[in-house]
This record gives C-alpha cells, structure tokens and sequence, in this order.
C-alpha cells in the first residue's frame, strides 16, 4: 500500500514538474503567483477554480463569492498540485481575498437566458463589477484583471473608470476575456476545413456581443480550401457562438465549460508573461489604438507588466473590413454606456 501511495505521488509530481518544464521554466525558477477568482461558486467560477489549481504556475489561489466558497474551496484543496486555496465569501472577506494577487479573474455576475443580448445583463452586472473593481484598486492596484462578466464591451470600460477615479488605473493590466470566441473560431474551422484542430489558429478581434465579434477567417492556419459561403457562415457562428449554448441550455445558463475552459487558457497566458516568457500572444480586449475606438480586441503580446504590446489587424479580406465597419457604432455605444454608468 505505502509503495502504491510512493508511486502516485512519484507520478503527481513528476507530472507538475514536466508541465513546468513545457511552459519554458527550471523547475527551481516558477515564482509564487497569486490567483484570486471573484465568483468561484458560479458556473464558470467552479470549473475555472478547479482548472486553476490544476495550472502549476499558481502557488496560492483565492476563491471568492458572495456565498458556498467554502465548500468548492475544500473541495478543490484536496487536489494533489501546488497551490494553497482559501475560500471567501460576502463583502467582509472581499479584502483577504484580494490582497496580494497577481491575477484577478472575474466570472461574477447574471448568465443570458434565452431571449436576451448580454446587453441586457447591463443592469445587474455592471453594479456587480464596479463594487469588485472598487475593492480591487483598494486592495490589489497592481493584478491582471481577467474581466469575464458580461457585457464585457461595457464591463471593461466600467473597471478602467472605476480604477482612473481611484488613481489606480494601468491600461497594461485590464484585458477583457474574449478567448472563448478564439477557441469557438478554431473548433468550427477545424471542423469545415477538416484540419487537425490542435494545429489551427484564428484571431477574433473587435469586441464580445453578436456582430462586434470579428474572426478573421482570412487569417486562419493551416490555410485550406474553405468557400466565401462557408467563411461568411463559420462568421456568423463564431459571433452567434454564446446563443447557440444560451438556446440549448434552455434557461439553465450560458456556456460555463468552454468558458471555463477558455478563461483557464487567457490566465495562463497572463501568468507566462508575468513570468517573462517570451512571445506569449492572445486576442484580448484591451484599451486600444488599432481603430477609432478606444477599447478594441486584437492581438496582444503579454510581458512582466501585462500588455506588452498592442498588436495590429494585419491585413483583412474585404468581407472582415465590412465587418470591422458594420461592428464600430454597437462597440462604441457599449463602451460608451459602460462610461457613463461609471461616473454617474
Ligand atoms: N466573457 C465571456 O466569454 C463569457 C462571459 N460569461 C459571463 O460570465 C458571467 C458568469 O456566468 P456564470 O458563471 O454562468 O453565472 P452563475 O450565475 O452561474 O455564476 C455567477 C456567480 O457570481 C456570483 N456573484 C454575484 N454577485 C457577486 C459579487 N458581488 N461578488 C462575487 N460573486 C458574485 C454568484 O453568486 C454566482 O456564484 C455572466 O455575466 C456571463 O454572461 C459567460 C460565458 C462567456
Ligand atoms: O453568450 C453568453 O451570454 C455568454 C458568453 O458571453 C458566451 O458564451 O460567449
């Protein structure tokens, strides 16, 4: 029985070990990172928790929600990887939770319903995040937000405004969360193209709601025989992505695996640049000067101090740059609301 025991932890261990080597570390050179995770007990805050504690570049994972932290947080510290992880819960707790993290993710908030745009989650949602952004200038002025909670076209205006009022605001250090259109555009090209999906890359730039979600299909590798037709019909799925698991969960939620999924990936991007690995690059919702818009989704390369570099569009097919057209007066808007709210 001990040797039985010996060899799993043997194993654990070596497992953590070799994914450190793979992300580019010594295994004596991974430094301590703090992740906290601001709706843990939601749909997406549970798998991203879980998915948090499997990432070996995080030492001490905070998981905070207004109530049931607790019982994910036991849950989730019984798993045999590095990090340490406390549960939080209500507005007493928010500080503890904060103080010292590398990383905020923030899931927090109403999920759509069939029916409704994620504009209509504006009302609940924006008060939600704008008291965590508070409590986050308060408590850690210097993390990586990872903004999550929709609508993320106003959410991550909210956070900017909230952070300049507080003297705290790093345009380097807010990135809102469009990774699950990125993994959504390389899942239904790889599928339509019939290329192995682990080699494929799309970038999804503009924003995260209906048409203001851009792939840029002309972009796409490997590059493959796929008809006008079908890119104008992987577009218009790509951007219709969040209805498709909205209408098929039928009341129950929007997509909180895949989001999971996706938000775990963008976090761990954050960490390696923090980490100073070189040429980590994700699309990301970013203050930006790539267009007239003052926020804007592109590529953007992550460094020590969050962005790094805003990356440009590269060129665009004349489908992408009607697109791109078509996408700027709701982008605007959203942002422009999202303004407002912050400083009424
Ligand atoms: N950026 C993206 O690509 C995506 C964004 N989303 C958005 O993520 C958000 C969360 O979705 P789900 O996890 O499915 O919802 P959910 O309702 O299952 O979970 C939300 C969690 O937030 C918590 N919460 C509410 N107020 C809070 C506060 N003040 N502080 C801390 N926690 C608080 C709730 O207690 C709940 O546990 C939604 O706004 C949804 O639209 C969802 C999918 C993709
Ligand atoms: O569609 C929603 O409401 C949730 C979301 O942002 C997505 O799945 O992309």
């Amino acid at each position: 029985m001990n040797s039985m025991l010996r060899s799993a932890r043997t194993l654990a261990t070596t497992a953590s070990r070799s994914s450190i080597l793979r992300r580019g570390y010594s295994s004596e050179s991974v430094p301590d990172r703090k992740v906290a995770i601001l709706g843990a007990a939601g749909g997406i805050g549970q798998p991203l928790s879980l998915l948090m504690k499997l990432n070996p570049l995080v030492s001490n994972l905070a998981l905070y929600d207004i109530a049931n932290t607790p019982g994910v947080a036991a849950d989730v510290s019984h798993i045999n990887t590095r990090s340490e992880v406390t549960g939080y819960f209500g507005d007493d707790q928010l500080g503890k939770a904060l103080e010292g993290a590398d990383v905020v993710i923030i899931p927090a908030g109403v999920p759509r319903k069939p029916g409704m745009t994620r504009d209509d989650l504006f009302n609940i949602n924006a008060g939600i995040v704008k008291g965590l952004c508070e409590a986050i200038a308060k408590y850690c002025p210097h993390a990586l937000i990872n903004m999550i909670s929709n609508p993320v076209n106003s959410t991550v205006p909210i956070a900017a405004e909230v952070f300049k009022k507080a003297g705290t605001y790093d345009e380097k250090r807010l990135f809102g969360v469009t990774t699950l259109d990125v993994v959504r555009a390389k899942t239904f090209y790889a599928g339509k193209a019939r290329v192995p999906v682990a080699g494929v890359n799309v970038p999804v730039v503009g924003g995260h709601a209906g048409v203001t979600i851009l792939p840029l299909f002309s972009q796409a590798t490997p590059k493959a025989n796929v008809s006008e037709e079908e890119i104008v019909a992987l577009t218009k799925r790509t951007q219709d992505g969040g209805t498709e698991v909205v209408e098929a969960k039928a009341g129950k939620g929007s997509a909180t695996l895949s989001m999971a999924y996706a938000g775990a990936l963008f976090a761990d991007a954050c960490l390696k640049g923090l980490n100073g690995v070189p040429d980590v690059v994700e699309c990301t919702f970013v203050q930006s000067n790539v267009t007239d818009l003052p926020f804007f989704a592109s590529k953007v390369r992550l460094g020590k101090n969050g962005v790094d570099e805003v990356l440009g569009l590269g060129p665009l097919s004349d489908f992408e740059k009607e697109g791109l057209e078509k996408l700027k007066p709701e982008l605007l808007s959203s942002i422009e609301k999202g303004i407002k709210f912050a400083n009424k």
